[in-house]
């Protein structure tokens, strides 16, 4: 396999890294990654995290046991595995699918590695797509907020919605972007402030909490966020508090944008109410913890609920960003998410 080299995962020299990050900011330690018991681990700890990110980490993996001479029932069994680590990112099923059928062809491991290469390089042009389309929504002076970490950690290209502030920030400069921390896990506090920091855009770092009364205060102009799968009615999936957002940029009348890849989309899922939710563990949500150490303030057996995403309805939505072009309600309402698939 040729080398492979995006911001979180690189392979060379026939060796698989994922940066950590759940260390980021302050650590940046490199994991190699041999195997499949441990790219599960990376997966189910969001060390590797973001929806193109897993399915392209995965698919890697997949591509150089094929190489390395794993059997092709003992493919067929870590494709399975691999698929089973998260439930909601619609980009590792799609990534998984057009593994086994590689994995069908006479000479499988060489369609193996092109498949795995080939989604790769896909995700960094529809990266590119996404985010030429949604500069032109930005103006000039405006104040975006987003949600969680959609950048160029998330994906092997520039990212999604923070793709399209990294774009309009190259394009007019002037942006300033509010960052919301993201509870429980904190991907707006940890990453998405450190990439900001190093594409040196202006942004302000809020908790999720702080989102309302900027609003109600004229602060916001926009709101870009990431989907994690986004159904055929144009419902979808995203980091919990997702939701909290849409709701309130409706009641202040804020441009509200989802931006995607179409391997996110998923019209095989009717509505939102389909898509299934992860459930994480009630530590996450007790305390926190990460390359600055650990804390607990929750009682020991507080009783939590703990999902890593919400959904989104349709028609809280302004415009969704995808690859192809940008579209309304009106167009979702027309069946235009079930043509482009
Ligand atoms: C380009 S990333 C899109 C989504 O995957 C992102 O918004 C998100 O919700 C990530 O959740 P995570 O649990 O950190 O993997």
């Amino acid at each position: 396999m040729q080398d492979l080299i995006a911001s979180s995962i690189k392979y060379q020299q026939n060796t698989l890294t994922v940066l950590d990050q759940y260390l980021l900011p302050h650590q940046q330690h490199w994991h190699v990654c041999n195997d499949v018991e441990t790219m599960k681990e990376l997966i189910l700890t969001l060390k590797i995290r973001g929806a193109p990110l897993i399915g392209l980490g995965a698919s890697v993996l997949v591509a150089h046991l094929a190489e390395q001479g794993m059997s092709k029932a003992e493919l067929a069994s870590a494709i399975d595995e691999l698929e089973a680590t998260r439930p909601t990112a619609v980009n590792l099923m799609h990534c998984m699918a057009q593994l086994r059928e590689a994995l069908m062809q006479p000479a499988y491991v060489e369609a193996v590695v092109d498949t795995a290469e080939q989604l790769f390089f896909e995700d960094i042009a529809l990266c590119d797509s996404m985010a030429q389309r949604g500069a032109e929504l930005v103006a000039k002076g405006d104040n975006i907020l987003t949600h969680c970490n959609t950048g160029a950690l998330a994906t092997a290209g520039v990212g999604t919605a923070l793709g399209v502030i990294y774009k309009a920030q190259q394009r007019h400069g002037d942006l300033h972007v509010w960052v919301d921390e993201t509870r429980p896990l904190l991907q707006g506090g940890r990453l998405t402030a450190f990439e900001l920091e190093r594409w040196q855009i202006p942004y302000t770092l809020i908790c999720d909490n702080m989102a309302a009364s900027l609003m109600a205060a004229g602060k916001v102009d926009k709101i870009f966020v990431g989907a994690d799968r986004i159904a055929a009615n144009g419902d979808f999936a995203n980091k919990v508090g997702t939701y909290n957002l849409a709701v309130l940029a409706h009641f202040h009348n804020i441009p509200f944008y989802v931006v995607a890849p179409l391997t996110t989309l998923d019209t095989q899922t009717a509505c939102g109410d389909d898509i299934e939710i992860e459930q994480r563990s009630p530590a996450e949500v007790r305390g926190v913890s990460g390359s600055f150490g650990e804390a607990q303030w929750a009682p020991t057996n507080a009783s939590v609920y703990n999902p890593a995403f919400d959904v989104t309805p349709a028609k809280l939505v302004t415009g969704w960003v995808l690859d192809t072009g940008v579209y309304e309600y009106a167009d979702i309402e027309q069946g235009v998410l079930t043509q482009l698939k």
